[in-house]
């Protein structure tokens, strides 16, 4: 996806191209290999965590080690998208903190009923989303990390249900303050 970013030094000089372990200075091949080693890691394995802030990093790590040297690291610089900017960077490690912490890992989720569990789970994913701790790969590791809490809770993940404009659209509205769309898109997601 295409951000407002400031001058960005992961670019390759005078393009917005993220500088990449391939070295492809294309976007839209950058964009294909990106997309095919980032389905082999999906497909694999992912790290065993927590599910804290820790953890999240290593997932976005295992996702994308492949294409950016910065794989699990937060970013530095400051970014938007459709005119909503997220967290300052210099903020993203005290934010990130704190949603995990009041997430306390999955011990309180495991024992929510559905309705519940997409109440407190869209609010997470909504606040991440509006941190977006990384410089590329925030809807992935997103999705990724919800289908994790939601093996933990003991939830079935329906993955049909993630329709792409289905899950911006409800992104976007959380980020102006309704979770409701996202709650809903949860429970669904649940559903077998
Ligand atoms: N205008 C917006 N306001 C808030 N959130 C947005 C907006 N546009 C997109 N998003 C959310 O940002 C995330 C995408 O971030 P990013 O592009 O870093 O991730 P990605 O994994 O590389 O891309 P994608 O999720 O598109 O495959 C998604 O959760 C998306 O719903």
């Amino acid at each position: 996806m295409v951000y407002a970013a400031e001058e960005d030094p992961l670019c390759y000089p005078g393009t917005t191209v993220l500088r990449n372990q391939l070295n492809i200075k294309n976007q839209a091949e950058l964009d294909e290999f990106e997309l095919a080693l980032f389905l082999t890691r999906a497909d694999e394995e992912m790290p065993a965590g927590d599910l804290d802030y820790q953890h999240y990093k290593a997932i976005h790590h295992h996702l994308f080690q492949d294409i950016y040297e910065w794989a699990g690291a937060v970013r530095t610089i400051r970014i938007g998208k459709g005119g909503n900017w997220f967290c300052y960077p210099e903020y993203i490690d005290q934010e990130m903190r704190r949603i995990f912490r009041e997430l306390a890992a999955a011990d309180r989720l495991s024992k929510l009923g559905i309705e519940d569990f997409a109440v407190q789970v869209s609010h997470v994913l909504a606040e991440i989303n509006a941190v977006h701790p990384f410089r590329e790969g925030n809807g992935r590791t997103q999705l990724t990390f919800l289908a994790m809490l939601m093996e933990n809770g003991g939830f079935p993940f329906n993955a049909d249900m993630l329709d792409r404009e289905r899950v911006l659209h409800a992104m976007i509205e959380s980020f102006a303050g309704d979770e409701a769309p996202l709650a809903r898109l949860i429970t669904d997601i649940a559903s077998r």
